[in-house]
């Protein structure tokens, strides 16, 4: 095939000796160039922005979703059922959210290899609108439970598929950034929902127009989303080999060579699940190649959580991904997010909302640092950088916590009517009198230091750990990515429980310096974890990060792209991969050759 030709029918063939269904030989030819630079691709176009803004809009609804409860569980007073929330309702009415989602993360993705990545953002669309208008009408306690189950269910669904919609989509060297853009929508989604919870606050059933706004962007998602395309690599796997290679070429656009880069591209996810075809077929997973066309059956399931614990690097990218998720959450972030105004407020600020508002507003700015630095820093250093910031942080609000005099300690039960005002986290915060208010010679000075250090503790969050994770779906080659994927967003959810459920009674019980001593600890071993076994994957194709994770955890592999000037730096290089013994030798040395090509390489344990 010449480069620049039309490869507009590309037929799905039968190889007689192994059975497998492939493209045309004409893709496959050994003669055609083993690597190609995608550092010819200058920028995503207007294509790919529409795509991944589009898709983005599930993290604004993520977000929203999440932060809007806090402020309309202060406003609902006795609007639900005829009395006044106690605690524990407004606990179950927080947490549920998080338990549905954490219920329906493994079963996303098998619908996602079922329906489709597109196809599953739509049904979470329907449940955001559903369960927004559920919210907004109900006149119950338990109704505004299962309002809170369904925009769960919603949430679990879209936190899994959309950055695998993303990754499968973008190319190599600005893959990071635009999965990162899935973690900016939902920051800002959590400051809207902040503001517009403020806003409602001021109105009796504002509370009820703050919910039910939630369904406006999912219904705009819906409808931009029903004139694009699923993402190239699922078309693929679905048999749809000329509608995938028409997605790349507009992904690529139509400058010099971009043809050839998009074909090249199709090549290596065709090779790649070819590749899992004869490996699962010579392993005894799976039934075989016939499954090219119906691999997206429910039978499908037993074999691809066999192939995810049975195959070593599979394994390798499970935990990476799950040690990242729930490093994300267990370092403690979610529980400002949900109580910091009850933080503030037992320390004694007057307007403990409008100074929880700096901590989603810091997180969404340092969420466009990330974006910013995240190619060309690379994921791996990226956390090794700001891991230790946040460990700052905690160490110092822990410390600065046991020089403040605390007003009282939230109450984990109890009603929420007598004697305590309700803080924008939901949780029943002690009423703070005028003579409770710090004074120069109580503990102002430790009050500030627990902010900034709050502050300097979401810096890191925000610019690392509360994105990396989030670019799970590349760890997986295709064969296991959504199920991968799926289980590691489950345990994202998991420990977003955990913390929701722990947070209150552990300052409660513990007390406040150990909590944050806690988190610090939490974030150490994370940060051992990570230096030990999470490899630089920025700028690699998603198939060359396969070839990473074969060979052990691939730290010190020297695969990390130095930049060679501005946004080019990084480029991922397309080679063929092969499960077999001496092909993956081969592609070893082709991951070494093609590192070697790259200026500047650095030991991944001195970064
Ligand atoms: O990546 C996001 C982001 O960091 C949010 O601010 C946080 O609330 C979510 O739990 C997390 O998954």
């Amino acid at each position: 095939m010449q480069q620049g030709e039309d490869v507009s029918h590309v037929p799905l063939i039968r190889d007689p000796s192994t059975g497998l269904e492939h493209t045309s030989p004409e893709i496959h030819s050994r003669d055609e160039p083993q690597a190609l630079h995608q550092s010819q691709i200058h920028r995503p176009g207007r294509f790919l922005w529409t795509l991944t803004c589009t898709a983005g809009i599930s993290g604004l609804l993520f977000g929203y979703d999440t932060g809007v409860i806090s402020s309309a569980l202060v406003s609902i007073q006795s609007g639900l059922s005829g009395r006044v929330l106690t605690t524990a309702d407004k606990s179950i009415i927080t947490s549920c959210t998080s338990l549905l989602a954490l219920l329906v993360s493994p079963l996303a993705g098998i619908l996602a290899d079922r329906l489709g990545r597109k196809k599953l953002i739509l049904v979470a669309d329907a449940l955001f609108i559903l369960g927004a208008l559920w919210q907004a009408c109900t006149a119950s306690v338990w109704g505004m439970v299962a309002g809170r189950g369904i925009v769960g269910l919603a949430i679990g669904a879209a936190s899994m598929v959309v950055p695998l919609y993303i990754s499968e989509l973008a190319p190599s060297s600005y893959r990071g950034r635009l999965v990162t853009i899935f973690t900016l929508f939902i920051t800002g989604g959590q400051v809207v929902a902040y503001l517009v919870g403020y806003v409602c606050s001021s109105h009796l059933s504002g509370w009820r127009w703050s919910l039910g706004l939630g369904a406006l962007p999912a219904v705009l998602q819906a409808l931009m989303l029903g004139f694009l395309p699923d993402t190239p690599r699922w078309l693929v796997k679905a048999g749809k080999i000329d509608a995938a290679k028409r997605v790349l070429e507009q992904v690529y656009g139509s400058g010099p060579g971009m043809r050839q880069v998009a074909l090249t591209v199709l090549r290596a996810i065709d090779e790649e699940i070819l590749e899992e075809d004869a490996h699962r077929t010579r392993h005894g997973h799976g039934r075989g190649p016939a499954k090219r066309t119906s691999c997206l059956g429910l039978a499908r399931v037993h074999d691809q959580a066999g192939e995810l614990c049975g195959v070593a690097s599979n394994r390798r990218a499970l935990t990476i991904a799950c040690l990242l998720q729930g490093l994300q959450q267990l370092c403690g972030f979610n529980s400002l997010m949900y109580f910091s105004a009850t933080i503030f407020s037992i320390v004694g600020f007057r307007s403990p909302t409008l100074t929880s508002l700096s901590i989603a507003i810091t997180n969404f700015i340092f969420t466009l640092l990330a974006f910013a630095l995240i190619d060309r820093i690379g994921r791996r250093r990226i956390l090794l950088y700001s891991i230790p910031v946040m460990i700052l942080g905690l160490a110092i609000s822990s410390a600065a916590f046991h020089f403040v005099h605390l007003k009282s300690m939230p109450r984990v039960s109890g009603s929420g009517s007598s004697g305590s005002s309700s803080s924008s986290s939901g949780i029943d915060t002690p009423s703070v009198s005028p003579s409770d208010t710090p004074t120069p010679h109580d503990n102002n000075f430790a009050i500030l230091t627990i902010l900034v250090a709050m502050i300097i503790y979401v810096c890191g969050y925000a610019s690392g750990i509360g994105n990396v994770p989030w670019q799970q779906s590349e760890l997986f080659p295709l064969s296991v990515r959504s199920l991968g994927s799926s289980l590691a967003t489950a345990t994202n959810w998991g420990s977003n429980f955990v913390i929701g459920l722990t947070f209150l009674p552990m300052m409660d019980y513990l007390s406040p310096t150990l909590t944050f001593a806690l988190y610090a600890v939490i974030c150490v071993v994370g940060w051992v974890l990570v230096w030990l076994i999470y490899p630089e994957t920025s700028g690699l194709s998603l198939e060359e990060v396969g070839d990473l994770l074969q060979r052990g955890w691939g730290v010190h592999a020297h695969a990390h792209v130095r930049r060679s000037g501005g946004d080019q730096g990084g480029v991922g290089v397309l080679h063929r991969r092969s499960l077999s013994g001496s092909a993956a030798s081969a592609s070893a040395s082709s991951l070494q050759l093609h590192d070697e090509r790259r200026s500047g390489e650095v030991d991944e344990h001195s970064a």
